[in-house]
């Protein structure tokens, strides 16, 4: 990750903050009540289950919609009403919108004639990953080589802030992996604050240093990712261990032995078997219980 940018009294500057941010398609809220802050180099995983709300934030952030209450402020201006946010961010959508008539190669002119940072040499770089053919037309090309192209747009951007909706997922593994050291190289080397959504809870681990998990609209988990972690410890031993209610997020039973996800990192009763669980394990724990207390350490990590 880029060192976070800092204000004049040291705090790190925000990429995201939303305030109380909500956002209601006709009667129904696919977003309510999100409060949650996303410093500037911060790579932040957004997860979810589907319909949660994940592209509807993504899509407030990128200005491609209003939010209908509370407010949201990226890189500190008001996306959609401030027409330099677009020159600073780039948006890969899940559907990976491109001129299907262009070759791959008239696809990236358009690039370098829209963006006065386009850097040549990497959105060529990722075509040329790929083995595309820089003659071809996007229309002819396979699902997984446009989100290729979809990425070396954004890269070639330059932007300060990448907003990825699900951009990994038809890509080959092989694919995927080079493409997700690209980003995470390029973003290391630039500062670049990344937000990127993905039902592959394995393809953040060791990549997000911060977590926005929505569910049903709502922020149920927010933060850097070692402090989300740290707060929680796995618990594994026999059944009828005693376990403080209060802490509990997940109690899972396979047999005689149990597992629990608990919010604590103080001492436990005797007899368990203590881990700090993994990025995975956490996830999959919270997304399996909706009704388990959320936890929003992000709203205080920065000056807003
Ligand atoms: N254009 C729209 N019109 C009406 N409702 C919408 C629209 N877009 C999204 N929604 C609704 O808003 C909610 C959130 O959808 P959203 O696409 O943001 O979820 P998501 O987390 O990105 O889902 P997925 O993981 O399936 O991509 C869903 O209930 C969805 O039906």
């Amino acid at each position: 990750m880029g060192e976070p940018r800092v204000g004049d009294d040291g705090t790190p500057e925000a990429a995201l903050v939303g305030r109380s941010l909500g956002r209601r398609y006709r009667r129904r809220w696919a977003l309510r009540d999100c409060d949650f802050v996303i410093p500037t180099g911060a790579v932040c995983g957004l997860v979810g289950p589907n319909g949660s709300g994940k592209s509807t934030l993504l899509t407030l952030a990128a200005g491609l919609r209003q939010p209908s209450e509370g407010e949201l402020r990226v890189l500190g201006l008001r996306p959609g009403a401030d027409a330099e946010l677009r020159e600073r961010t780039a948006f890969v959508a899940q559907d990976k919108p491109l001129y299907p008539r262009l070759t791959v190669a008239e696809t990236l002119r358009l690039g370098r004639e829209l963006n006065p940072r386009w850097d040549q040499r990497t959105a060529v770089g990722i075509v040329e990953q790929g083995r595309l053919p820089m003659d071809s037309r996007i229309g002819e090309l396979s699902g997984g080589q446009r989100t290729r192209v979809a990425l070396a747009l954004a890269l070639g951007k330059r932007a300060e802030l990448l907003l990825l909706d699900e951009p990994m997922s038809d890509l080959d593994p092989l694919a995927r992996h080079q493409l997700m050291g690209t980003l995470m190289g390029e973003a290391a080397e630039h500062g670049t604050t990344v937000v990127i959504s993905t039902h592959i809870l394995s393809e953040l681990d060791g990549v997000a240093d911060h977590l926005l998990l929505v569910d049903g609209g709502r922020v149920r988990l927010a933060g850097p990712t070692e402090e989300i972690l740290d707060a929680h410890r796995l618990l594994r031993g026999a059944e009828g261990l005693p376990l403080d209610p209060g802490t509990i997020v997940e109690v899972r039973r396979t047999g005689r032995a149990t597992t629990a996800l608990v919010r604590t990192n103080g001492p436990v009763a005797d007899g368990w078997q203590v881990e700090t669980p993994s990025l995975d394990e956490l996830l999959l724990a919270y997304l399996r219980s909706p009704e388990a207390a959320s936890l929003n350490t992000s709203r205080s990590e920065v000056a807003a």
